[in-house]
């Protein structure tokens, strides 16, 4: 559809902005079931890649609700909008030169290809914090799952709404009895290996 609306090439691009920051803009693109850790981990990140010297900003699901997307629900139609919303304003924070990091709980796989396909290669890492649905029923850190199983929340995501896991995530984050401080330790180490930090 013609829309007569044309890009502007701007002076200052994406190199430049990245350069004057030191760093290799990226997303590390978090995603697992409510309660899996993502928000804890993520903020745990995002202090370690501080004290770093490192430009970040952190996109999460919650807060992101309350503003910018505070007219979704939680239908499968507004959470690829979500996605969808969220993606285009990692890239735009990607353009700025910034490391993104992103908590939401992005379930399903085209989305988060959507995301992966508007960045370049190399500046997409999915990582998948792969905590099964009981450890995170029994986290219940803000007591949702008590609620779905009452059914006073519909559609919610391992009860009554899908989640694809990520087939072949850059990084997964296993459920194996580590702290949220040793993933966290895990991520930043794995980032350091791509490449993506120094
Ligand atoms: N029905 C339902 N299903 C799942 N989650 C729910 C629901 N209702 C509210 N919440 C709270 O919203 C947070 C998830 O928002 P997201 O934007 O990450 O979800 S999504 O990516 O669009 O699926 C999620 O936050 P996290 O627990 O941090 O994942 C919940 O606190
Ligand atoms: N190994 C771990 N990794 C991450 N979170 C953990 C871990 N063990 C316990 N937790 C707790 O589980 C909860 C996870 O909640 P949160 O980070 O909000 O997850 P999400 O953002 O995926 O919903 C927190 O209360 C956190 O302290």
């Amino acid at each position: 559809m013609e829309n007569n609306i044309v890009w502007h090439q701007h002076d200052v691009d994406k190199q430049r902005r990245a350069q004057a920051k030191g760093q290799k803009p990226c997303v590390v693109w978090l995603t697992g079931l409510s309660g899996s850790g993502k928000s804890t981990i993520a903020n745990l990140l995002e202090k370690k890649l501080a004290d770093n010297g490192k430009h970040t900003y952190l996109l999460d699901g919650d807060n992101v609700r309350h503003g910018l997307n505070g007219d979704l629900t939680f239908s499968d139609k507004d959470r690829v909008e979500n996605i969808r919303r969220i993606s285009e304003l990692a890239k735009l924070f990607v353009d700025s030169g910034l490391i993104v990091i992103t908590a939401f709980i992005s379930p399903f796989k085209g989305e988060r290809d959507y995301c992966r396909n508007l960045l370049q290669e190399n500046e997409f890492v999915e990582v998948f914090v792969d905590t099964p649905l009981e450890e995170c029923e029994k986290r219940d850190p803000k007591g949702l799952y008590q609620k779905a199983r009452a059914g006073e929340i519909t559609d919610f995501t391992g009860i009554s709404s899908p989640y694809e896991a990520p087939e072949s995530p850059e990084i997964t984050l296993n459920f194996s009895g580590q702290s949220a401080q040793e993933s966290a330790e895990q991520l930043f180490t794995q980032l350091k290996q791509k490449g993506l930090i120094d």
